[in-house]
């Protein structure tokens, strides 16, 4: 499924967070969010799964306005694991995993033979398998986190929205998950802090700056040492992966103001 945002501008305590924000992930595509932080990341996600409305522009999936879809289609259609989630209640594993499905079902309904097994494999494929019945509360942040994403998996969603989905994970499970979401299906949109991690995976990235896009392209059109020195104020130095040939980032602080235009 194709996702599009039009314009896209979010207003909050009369501070415009988002400014006119236009971009699209093609059907399958893995589309990285990058920018410093406070430039928009999280604020330009919760628009497009509806947390917060935009004050102009529009989201669009398979060109169809987001916003105008009902719930349940909405849900099958978009799945989002947010930047921070908090688990008040002690659900397990299983039953936070299961809740992925209710788009699928109705309310009342039990879940289906298809229903527990699609969640058993999207908790297979986040390796957590094991932990099926533990509590979400005595995980760890990184198994926390990927209950999330084997949440999001389970709604089996045509559009999948990360919003900095690597943040708890070691290095394994970083580069695990990140292949996992590339590989499973939905288009993906992803906020990334991870340069190197974004250059690996993503098809497209765009850069956010206070709120207003500033670079759209593949990771090697846009992760140049003028961008790196403008938008996150440093050094960075680009190298071809020896494996790989994807652009890799060396960093270092810059040593004056003038050499972020050098
Ligand atoms: N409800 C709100 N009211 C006022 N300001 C807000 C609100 N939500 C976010 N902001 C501000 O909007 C800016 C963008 O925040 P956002 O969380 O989208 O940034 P981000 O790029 O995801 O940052 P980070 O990398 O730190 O997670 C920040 O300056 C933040 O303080």
């Amino acid at each position: 499924m194709d996702l599009s945002l039009n314009g896209v501008s979010v207003t909050a305590a009369g501070r415009k967070l988002v400014d006119d924000v236009t971009l699209e992930a093609r059907q399958g595509q893995f589309v990285g969010l990058l920018g410093p932080n406070g430039s928009g990341k999280s604020t330009t996600l919760r628009a497009v799964y509806q947390v917060l409305k935009p004050s102009a522009g529009a989201v669009l999936a398979d060109g169809q306005p987001v916003d105008g879809m009902a719930p349940r289609k909405r849900a099958r259609a978009i799945a989002a694991v947010a930047q921070e989630s908090h688990a008040e209640f002690d659900f397990t594993v299983a039953e936070v995993v299961a809740m992925g499905r209710m788009p699928h079902h109705g309310l009342l309904d039990r879940m289906s033979a298809a229903d527990r097994r699609v969640c058993a494999g999207a908790l297979a494929q986040v390796g957590l398998a094991h932990l099926a019945e533990r509590g979400v509360l005595t995980l760890s942040g990184g198994e926390r986190q990927r209950v999330l994403i084997a949440r999001a998996l389970a709604q089996q969603p045509r559009i999948l929205v990360l919003d900095e989905p690597t943040n708890h994970l070691d290095i394994r499970h970083q580069l695990e998950v990140l292949a996992l979401a590339r590989t499973s299906g939905p288009t993906v949109l992803a906020a990334l802090h991870d340069l190197n991690l974004a250059a690996a995976v993503c098809d497209m990235v765009h850069v956010l700056d206070h709120g207003r896009l500033v670079a759209s392209g593949t990771p090697a059109e846009v992760l140049t040492p003028a961008l790196l020195a403008d938008v996150f104020g440093v050094r960075g130095h680009v190298v071809p992966h020896p494996a790989t040939g994807r652009p890799q980032l060396l960093f270092d602080l810059l040593e004056s103001p003038e050499d972020s235009h050098a």
